[in-house]
């Protein structure tokens, strides 16, 4: 068994009466590394997230977690944290009270001072003595996620954490994970957000129909994608227009628009054909003012995979489509 990795599954199934939620998952999570699992409603998200944290048992395949075998009782692995569906909260405590009387129930002193660092790290600090019934969905999230802090886990797995959150606590929560990861504790989070996933995660897993279509790096989706539409920007727009058309593997395309009060250009290209692009613009001395993709690689990765039909899974189509499944 590989003990550098948090989890390792293969082959995970999971069916709810006639429906296939998990349908022969493999998975691998690396310690101290930030793993978002995105797919479309009704992927397995929630499922896979459930067996990681006890919650169910998987009906076949090999599951280990923390280099434990998983899956015969129905509890949270030791060093295990995080929530599906929301966290379990008592309405009628604040949120000091809250984290204290988990805190008592892990036969810890209620008034230990990582609880008031807990909320500090959240950002609940202002509202510690307030009830939980009154909390907001993002105020319940990082109460959650606090709770989570507290038990040092080595393995915190999160159910759509970003759902509620404003900007101020995304911050928070995008700070606590980042600083959990450099610490070594394995993240696994779910968010339907390609923006949150990219700024956090260092890999990626995208379900679809309770399946894998693709696990690892997310410059894995960047660089082996199929070509990516992208906006570029430049000093001299016309020369622009003139050296893409004739680079090769570059496509102009027409529909190009205005962008931000510019005149913006939409090439479509793989990576290699673009850096032989903004090569020849240096060349000429135009100027590169902005090259971004205008889709996310993750969310064009994410629309061509799920929108694939289901007959076009076969080995030749998925060789064409370049999204293979990770065969680490
Ligand atoms: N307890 C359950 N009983 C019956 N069916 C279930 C149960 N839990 C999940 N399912 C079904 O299993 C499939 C996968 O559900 P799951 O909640 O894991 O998907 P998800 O990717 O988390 O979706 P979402 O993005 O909507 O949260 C769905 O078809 C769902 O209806």
């Amino acid at each position: 068994m590989d003990t550098q990795l948090a989890v390792r599954a293969r082959e995970i199934t999971k069916c709810f009466g006639d429906v296939v939620a998990l349908d022969g998952v493999d998975l691998d999570l690396a310690q101290g590394q930030v793993h978002g699992l995105v797919g479309p409603n009704g992927a397995g998200k929630t499922t896979l997230l459930g067996l990681l944290l006890g919650l169910a048992v998987p009906d076949g395949g090999r599951l280990e977690v923390l280099g434990r075998p998983a899956g015969r009782v129905l509890a949270a692995p030791a060093g295990v944290a995080g929530f599906v569906d929301g966290p379990g909260l008592y309405p009628s405590l604040t949120a000091r009270q809250n984290l204290a009387a988990l805190a008592a129930l892990r036969g810890r002193d209620r008034r230990d001072p990582r609880i008031d660092e807990a909320l500090a790290e959240v950002g609940l600090t202002e509202v510690a003595d307030d009830k939980a019934r009154g909390f907001s969905l993002g105020m319940r999230q990082r109460l959650g996620l606090a709770a989570a802090l507290l038990t040092g886990p080595r393995l915190l797995v999160l159910d759509e954490p970003a759902n509620g959150l404003d900007p101020a606590g995304k911050q928070h929560v995008h700070r606590v994970l980042a600083r959990l990861a450099e610490e070594g504790t394995t993240v696994v989070l779910s968010s339907h957000r390609m923006d949150d996933l990219e700024a956090l995660c260092s890999e990626v897993t995208i379900l679809a129909t309770g399946r894998v279509r693709f696990s690892g790096p997310l410059g894995k989706l960047a660089a082996e994608n199929r070509e990516l539409e992208y906006r570029l920007l430049a000093s001299d727009p016309a020369a622009a227009r003139r050296i893409a058309a004739a680079a090769e593997g570059v496509r102009v395309l027409e529909e190009a628009a205005p962008w931000r009060g510019a005149e913006a250009l939409v090439v479509r290209a793989l990576v290699p054909a673009l850096d032989g692009l903004t090569a020849a613009l240096a060349r000429e001395d135009v100027a590169l003012r902005e090259l971004a993709p205008v889709v996310s690689p993750l969310e064009a990765a994410f629309l061509a995979l799920t929108e694939e039909p289901e007959e076009s899974e076969g080995p030749e189509e998925s060789e064409d489509s370049g999204y293979e499944e990770d065969d680490r």
